[in-house]
């Protein structure tokens, strides 16, 4: 029974499983925590990752490895291939007026959907680069090649043989803004415009090439970014919608075609499986519930009972969840707000409700920006730590107007990266089927009144200080 590894390099924290690579049946599991904020060392992945491997019982016995992370982490490497700064997350905003000026530049939003399939945001690693040319013009010029977060760890696994042995995969590539899911090459016209100068870029594998082997003689995968990870943990194929409610919130959808959207609310990324993943991201996801229970002094499961002890709509006290700023809709100063607090509604109960509901509104926006594409969506599968919670998939269904499928509560970005291992070491031209297993079905009547509730009133929020 050869066994393969997948791990999940996320925002919060890193995840290891060891699956059986014939079945996918999860046989040891590690975990480690990652430091706040939206700016870390990528050392501190690197031993995360270690002390998650250690937890699992050690690699030695595995045939293959590959790496899902967070994606559009900014990670600059010098000439000798050391760090030159703390990485930027995906959620750290302070590029944002990049994002302007970049788009701005090229001439307004089209063109860069036209170029690599979205339109600039604080988000996405060009915007990153620009801001590092700016404020830290000695850095930029010490970086000799930039890489993602999960492409530093393969490479690192790999014991870090030189910047020419960078990898990386469609996936994750295509959250950078400077490579084309459309073309399959990278737009190095966009990174110098963003950067100032070219860099050493990682090679972009295909969806189950081999670029590079561990020490013990494990092959790597190319990984891929933690959604990409996720539809193929999942086993998404068209038609579904996957919603992820980790510390960012996630609708996206599996397409065979590229998608491009000049409002620039879907990111039209690639898979990891050859196909594409259009995709719209917030930033304000579980860390919204998990502020509720710092407001309310709960559990996540006591906030669940509050929440479902409360009426569909609570009272009309609506809370709008931009606590970090927000990314889609693009509001990197915002902050968020409640609407509607009355004596009626002032009680934690209703306040409960109202953070779930104003949460999963901002998705339920999310997957109607999908379907506006022309994705099809016909099952929602919900995943993300917030899953675990009863409120979270009721008020979920209610506020979709859909069942919503939840699978038993795993690590699937890293169940994907595994399976993409065992699609390294078996070959062929599609991976192999692990089925879903435990998958519940939630269904609740459909509340449109409370998204008309949100949609009046989300736009009435004040600045960040
Ligand atoms: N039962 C629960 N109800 C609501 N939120 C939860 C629950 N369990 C964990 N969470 C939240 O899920 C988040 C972690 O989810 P995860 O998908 O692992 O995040 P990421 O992959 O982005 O690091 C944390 O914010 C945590 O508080
Ligand atoms: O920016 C995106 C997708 O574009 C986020 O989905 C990040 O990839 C972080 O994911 P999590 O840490 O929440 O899993």
């Amino acid at each position: 029974m050869p066994l393969v590894a997948g791990v999940d390099s996320s925002t919060q924290s890193c995840k290891v499983v060891v699956c059986d690579a014939e079945t996918g049946v999860v046989v040891r599991t590690g975990h480690a925590s990652h430091p706040e904020g939206t700016e870390v060392a990528p050392e501190a992945w690197w031993d995360a990752l270690q002390t998650a491997i250690a937890a699992a019982g050690g690699l030695d016995d595995v045939a293959a490895v590959a790496v899902g992370g967070q994606q559009h982490g900014m990670v600059c490497l010098d000439s000798s291939g050391d760090v030159v700064r703390p990485a930027l997350l995906w959620n750290d905003t302070r590029s944002a007026q990049a994002a302007l000026d970049l788009i701005d530049e090229l001439g307004g939003p089209q063109p860069w959907v036209d170029a690599v399939g979205l339109v600039p945001v604080a988000s996405f690693t060009v915007t990153k680069l620009r801001w590092l040319r700016d404020a830290e013009p000695d850095n930029a010029a010490r970086t000799a090649a930039v890489c993602l977060p999960h492409d530093y760890l393969t490479w690192r696994l790999a014991g870090a043989p030189g910047l020419d042995a960078l990898v990386t995969d469609r996936g994750d590539a295509s959250g950078t803004g400077y490579w084309s899911p459309s073309s399959g090459e990278y737009r190095r016209d966009l990174l110098t415009l963003g950067l100032g100068h070219d860099v050493v870029l990682p090679r972009v594998l295909g969806p189950a090439e081999s670029g590079l082997s561990m020490p013990s003689g494990a092959l790597l995968g190319p990984g891929t970014g933690d959604n990409a990870g996720a539809a193929l943990g999942l086993g998404a194929v068209a038609g579904d919608v996957v919603v992820s409610i980790g510390t960012s919130g996630v609708a996206c959808a599996v397409a065979d075609a590229p998608v491009g959207d000049v409002t620039g609310a879907v990111a039209g990324f690639a898979d990891a499986t050859g196909r594409f993943l259009p995709l719209v991201a917030t930033l304000n996801a579980a860390r919204v519930l998990d502020a509720a229970c710092r407001m309310l002094g709960v559990s996540h499961e006591e906030l669940s009972e509050l929440a479902l002890s409360a009426p569909a709509g609570a009272g009309g006290l609506v809370l709008v969840p931009y606590l970090e700023g927000e990314r889609t809709p693009n509001k990197p100063d915002a902050t968020g707000a409640i609407h509607g607090l009355r004596l009626e509604t002032a009680n934690p109960a209703y306040l409960a409700r109202a953070a779930v509901e104003g949460m999963i509104c901002g998705l339920a926006d999310a997957v109607d920006a999908v379907r506006a594409l022309g994705t099809p969506v016909e099952r929602i599968i919900l995943v993300g730590g917030a899953a675990r919670s009863r409120a979270v998939r009721e008020i979920a269904s209610a506020v979709l107007g859909l069942p919503v499928s939840v699978p038993e509560p795993g690590e699937y970005v890293a169940r994907g990266a595994a399976r993409q291992a065992a699609w390294v070491l078996a070959g062929g031209a599609e991976p192999p089927q692990w089925p879903l297993s435990g998958v519940v079905s939630t269904e609740a009547e459909a509340t449109p009144s409370v998204r008309a509730r949100y949609a009046s009133v989300r736009e009435l929020t004040a600045s960040r200080p």
